[in-house]
């Protein structure tokens, strides 16, 4: 009945402050003050409807997300959102859209890249978005080796003017986010060409359309690369595919903070590292591992407040069936990712300090710790969208059959995540990265250089500087290993991040408690997962393995009269979740069997194509029947 709830009787055995839970969870009673009213604000708002993605054409599809994006900004500015309020709002419209780039990287590579007189220039237009830009980077033959980008941006000390041209097929931009249909600007990363010689990958500002009727400027041939995995999901973007044709640009638009060129066409490094140019790289893996934590928590709170509600087996003298919470293997399956969701959402509070501190350090030319950070943003990216990517596709399992219907809201939250394993950087490619950066480490082991911070621990593996020589030899040699290696250093960051977070104040009844059970979940389910290296190595024994194991039983069922408080404390509305199997009051049969109806092949009892294919085919087979 449309009203009760449903999950009370799970609601009341809570054994914490979820009001407090929320809090801890939002990151500050303020954080939480901004996504409770923006998410409400949202839900409230018939404009930003998206039950209905799954059943639009493409050119539907795309247009009714440009609505969307529009009445966003005229909501933002009506309302005078700050850009905090404005960035949940966008978040909480959850629609994969030209604004993610815009706001996601085009401005924050100005702003990382550009000088003071650039940033002036092109920031307050783009917070306007008079001018609406995308992030340029990758090309049909690359996208991992940037390094071997074949845009090239040729100076020419005539007209004091960049030439941007694409020489060959394989340097055509492709899948830069925006840019099929809508962006006007692309930072443009190129080759830079001075005099005849190179001097690696730029970043360029270069206008694509025309600010007055939208068509592609001279030298411009700029489209969309076509459809992408799933119906609706990240059909909302239109990834482009971008070809320049000698486009000429002013030499002020090449950003000119790393490196610059004089209008005599003499090439000047700055005293940075050249890898700042990846800087918007490394801003958007650690915003995309706190997203990680969002992802993986709404499909973790559809599945947990389904588990509460469905029934199946169990029953004893006509009781009801059993709730398939109860089972051992859905609370082995579904808590380690409750836990995990808790996890991520800590690391990427402490990414977000990491990179804000490295930022910092940077403006004093400090770059003693951007190797760490650019290891720990690469490795923690791979780490989180790997573990979410996979725990969303394990929570539409956990709910049966149900779980593949669109109405679970699951097949779209799967379709439109799971390219963060791949976009920003190939989570392969990122691993070896760390990899590499926990070889150098190795190498420098007994010198004066001691490791500090996330690998002070490596001090204690004296036993690692023996196999110190033929480092590079090695590398590829044992790269499958160095990249479980990295995987192993960055749950240990996950693990000790979690742990440090529990020695913080943290108000509520039970609150702590409750963290410490998901933490020492999180740490014992990897022990679980990987107690062969862990056996093999010495680390522990079998009888540590069959404790550790034991105690993972034990916090399960510690963990699961709070399963749903726990998921309550995301703080999700039901528009937000977009899942009838995930709604607050668990009410899902009624709500399953009314949205079957509104499919639109139920608007006609017989379908189309009826008369034309089945009827004859009936009518042949009762003739067979006769023979
Ligand atoms: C809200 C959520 C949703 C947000 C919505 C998101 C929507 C989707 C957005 C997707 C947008 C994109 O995909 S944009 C495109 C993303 N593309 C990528 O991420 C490309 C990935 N590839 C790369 O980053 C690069 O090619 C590398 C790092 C793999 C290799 O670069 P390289 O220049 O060849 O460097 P390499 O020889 O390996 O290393 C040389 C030295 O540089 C160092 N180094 C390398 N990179 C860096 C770095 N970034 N910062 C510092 N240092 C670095 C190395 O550690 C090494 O140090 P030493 O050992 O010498 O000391
Ligand atoms: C939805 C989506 C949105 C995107 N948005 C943008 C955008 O806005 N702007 C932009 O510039 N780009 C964007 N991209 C492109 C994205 O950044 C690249 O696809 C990504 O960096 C991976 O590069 P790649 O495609 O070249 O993969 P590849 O490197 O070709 O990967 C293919 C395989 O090769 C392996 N591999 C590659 N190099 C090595 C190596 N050295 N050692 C071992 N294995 C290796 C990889 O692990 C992978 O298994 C987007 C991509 C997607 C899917």
């Amino acid at each position: 009945m449309e009203g009760v709830d449903h999950l009370a009787h799970e609601r009341n055995k809570s054994e914490f402050d979820v009001d407090a839970m929320k809090i801890v969870w939002a990151g500050s009673p303020h954080a939480f003050d901004v996504s409770d009213r923006i998410s409400k604000l949202v839900a409230s708002d018939p404009g930003f409807r998206k039950d209905n993605r799954s059943t639009l054409s493409r050119k539907e599809l795309f247009k009714n997300t440009l609505r969307k994006a529009a009445y966003a900004w005229k909501t933002i500015v009506d309302l005078r959102l700050s850009e905090e309020e404005a960035a949940k709002l966008r978040f909480y419209v959850d629609e994969p859209a030209f604004t993610d780039l815009h706001w996601g990287m085009f401005i924050p590579a100005i702003k990382g890249q550009g000088t003071e007189e650039q940033q002036q220039k092109w920031l307050p237009l783009a917070y306007k978005m008079q001018i609406i830009g995308c992030y340029a980077q990758t090309e049909l033959g690359h996208g991992s080796n940037v390094q071997g980008l074949e845009t090239t941006a040729t100076f020419d000390p005539q007209t004091d003017e960049f030439i941007i041209h694409s020489p060959t097929l394989t340097s055509s931009k492709w899948w830069p986010g925006g840019l099929g249909k809508v962006a006007t600007h692309a930072i443009a990363y190129a080759r830079l060409i001075v005099g005849g010689r190179e001097h690696g990958v730029n970043g360029f500002i270069v206008q694509l359309r025309s600010l007055e009727d939208h068509s592609p400027l001279l030298g411009i041939t700029v489209g969309d690369i076509g459809m992408k995995f799933g119906n609706g999901a990240y059909n909302t973007m239109d990834n482009g595919v971008l070809r320049f044709d000698h486009v000429r640009i002013p030499r002020n638009q090449m950003l000119m903070r790393v490196s610059q060129v004089t209008c005599e066409g003499k090439y000047k490094q700055s005293d940075v590292p050249r890898q700042l140019v990846y800087g918007t790289m490394v801003y958007v893996r650690q915003t995309i591992v706190a997203d990680a934590s969002c992802a993986l928590s709404r499909a973790v709170c559809i599945a947990t407040r389904y588990s509460a509600v469905r029934r199946q087996f169990g029953s004893q003298n006509g009781g009801p069936e059993t709730q398939v919470i109860d089972y051992k293997t859905q609370q082995s399956r579904l808590f380690p990712l409750l836990a995990s969701a808790y996890a991520f959402r800590f690391i990427g509070e402490w990414l977000k300090w990491l990179y804000a501190d490295v930022t910092q350090r940077l403006q004093a030319n400090d770059f003693s710790t951007l190797p760490e950070a650019h290891a720990c943003t690469a490795g923690l990216k791979s780490l989180t969208t790997t573990a979410t990517a996979d725990g969303i596709e394990e929570c539409r399992k956990l709910c049966g059959g149900h779980g593949y219907l669109c109405s679970s809201g699951l097949p779209e939250l799967f379709a439109v995540y799971v390219p963060a394993c791949t976009y920003e950087g190939d989570n392969t490619v990122l691993l070896l990265q760390v990899a590499r950066f926990l070889m150098k480490t190795v190498s420098q082991l007994g010198s004066s250089k001691k490791p500090v911070g996330t690998i002070a621990y490596m001090t204690r593996v004296e036993h690692l500087m023996q196999c110190r020589c033929g480092v590079q030899r090695g590398f590829a040699e044992l790269s499958v290993d160095l990249v479980e290696a990295a995987v192993a250093h960055c749950q240990l960051i996950v693990v000790s991040k979690f742990i440090e977070k529990l020695q913080q104040e943290i108000p509520g009844k039970g609150v702590k408690q409750q963290l410490e059970v998901l933490c020492n979940i999180y740490a014992l389910f990897l022990l679980h997962k990987h107690q062969g290296d862990f056996l093999s190595t010495g680390c522990i024994t079998p009888k540590h393995a069959a404790l550790a194991n034991d105690e993972l039983r034990s916090l399960y069922s510690q963990v699961r009269p709070n399963a749903i408080a726990l998921v309550d404390a995301f703080n999700y509305t039901d528009h937000y979740l977009g899942s009838i199997l995930g709604c607050y009051d668990g009410n899902v049969y009624p709500k399953l069997y009314e949205a079957a109806w509104k499919d639109p092949l139920n608007e006609s009892v017989v379908p189309d194509g009826y008369h034309q294919y089945i009827r004859p085919l009936l009518k042949q087979e009762i003739r067979t029947a006769r023979l």
